[in-house]
């Protein structure tokens, strides 16, 4: 039996200020209550964590990446209210030009960027989001992209690392160093993002740790680069560099209008942050003035515990905001002059 008539009974009874409840109308969950997508996706599957969390900001998962379209009353105003687009639309993939980025080293000193990482989502064509899957689904994906994983050389190569065997102390170590997931989100937790944990979970990594994959978290895949100081060239051709390997043993989930297909609306599209964790006591004292650079220059601001923490001493993560109707390429550069521009600030602050 569906929960869906008691989860429509707590969003339309209930108070709140998130996307679903705002574009949920009466008559867009008439039109859509008895649709299902091939792959079993229904509207409480996509409602569910909004519902049950009233306190949400946007509260809206896809079931898999067709629910885009099937539900696509629901979901195309809710991707337009997040990305403050007025229509869903998405350029060609584009990575820039290799060879001539033009991302010279940010702050070459070391006095204010601790580390910069580039990350994106993927998903598996054909297999549908967290609260659909099965198990075995999630098994197969997990061996799908270990074994395409297995193929890089060079640079990129690594182990893969399962969550199923892995030891807490070796999983909160992996945690505090900024390189692991954790199942403490309790929206993505009732979206059914935690669904038969910890199996099918794991971590990828090289040697250096600068190359990570994460498999079955939020997102079917999440490709990261990373590495200590400001070398933003450095980390984003490697990305480009394993994406590029990765994409021909293994199918994304795409979509002209959307991009590449996300779990999660908001990060549809180029699927990319790329952030610095940097350190700017000055202007940590006013964060008034900090929030003003980093909106003027679309930039977004977290703890560097992940989203929803709080700044530790004065660092903050900060990466680009947009992720749907730019390139990557632009995504990068909005992010690289903006941080250049907090360093600028930092240093004529008093
Ligand atoms: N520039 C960075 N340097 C080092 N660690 C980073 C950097 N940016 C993010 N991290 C770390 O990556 C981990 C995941 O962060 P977080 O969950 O905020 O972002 P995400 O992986 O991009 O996903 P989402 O946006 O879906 O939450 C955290 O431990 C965070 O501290």
């Amino acid at each position: 039996m569906s929960d869906l008539p008691e989860l429509w009974k707590k969003l339309s009874e209930g108070e709140s200020k998130s996307l679903l409840k705002k574009h949920c109308t009466k008559e867009v969950y008439e039109k859509l209550k008895d649709k299902k997508s091939k792959l079993g996706g229904t509207l409480a599957d996509c409602i569910r964590s909004g519902a049950l969390n009233l306190n949400s900001g946007v509260g809206v998962y896809a079931c898999d990446p067709e629910g885009y379209e099937v539900f696509k009353e629901l979901l195309d105003p809710v991707i337009m209210d997040y990305h403050k687009v007025d229509k869903v639309e998405h350029p060609p993939c584009d990575f820039g030009p290799q060879d001539k980025l033009g991302f010279d080293p940010l702050d070459a000193t070391g006095e204010f960027i601790v580390s910069t990482r580039v990350r994106v989502g993927r998903s598996h064509e054909g297999y549908p989001f967290p609260p659909v899957s099965t198990d075995e689904q999630r098994k197969d994906m997990e061996n799908k992209t270990i074994a395409a994983l297995n193929t890089l050389e060079g640079e990129l190569k690594g182990k893969y690392y399962s969550l199923e065997t892995m030891t807490p102390e070796e999983n909160q170590q992996l945690i505090d160093d900024h390189f692991m997931f954790k199942n403490d989100d309790k929206m993505l937790g009732d979206a059914g993002g935690y669904n038969g944990w910890p199996k099918a979970r794991g971590i990828f990594f090289n040697d250096n740790k600068t190359f990570l994959c994460w498999i079955n978290e939020e997102d079917h895949l999440r490709f990261i680069s990373m590495q200590k100081g400001g070398d933003v060239g450095e980390v984003y051709k490697r990305l480009v560099s394993a994406i590029k390997q990765l994409e021909k043993k293994l199918t994304f989930a795409y979509s002209k209008r959307h991009g590449y297909l996300t779990f999660c609306p908001t990060n549809l599209g180029t699927t990319l942050r790329a952030s610095v964790h940097i350190k700017v006591p000055k202007l940590a004292k006013n964060e008034e003035v900090l929030n003003k650079i980093c909106a003027d220059n679309k930039l977004q601001p977290r703890g560097i515990h992940g989203e929803h923490t709080e700044s530790v001493g004065g660092v903050y993560d900060i990466s680009n905001k947009r992720r749907l109707g730019l390139t990557e390429y632009q995504a990068m550069q909005e992010m690289y002059n903006g941080i250049k521009e907090i360093i600028q600030a930092e240093k004529n602050a008093k």
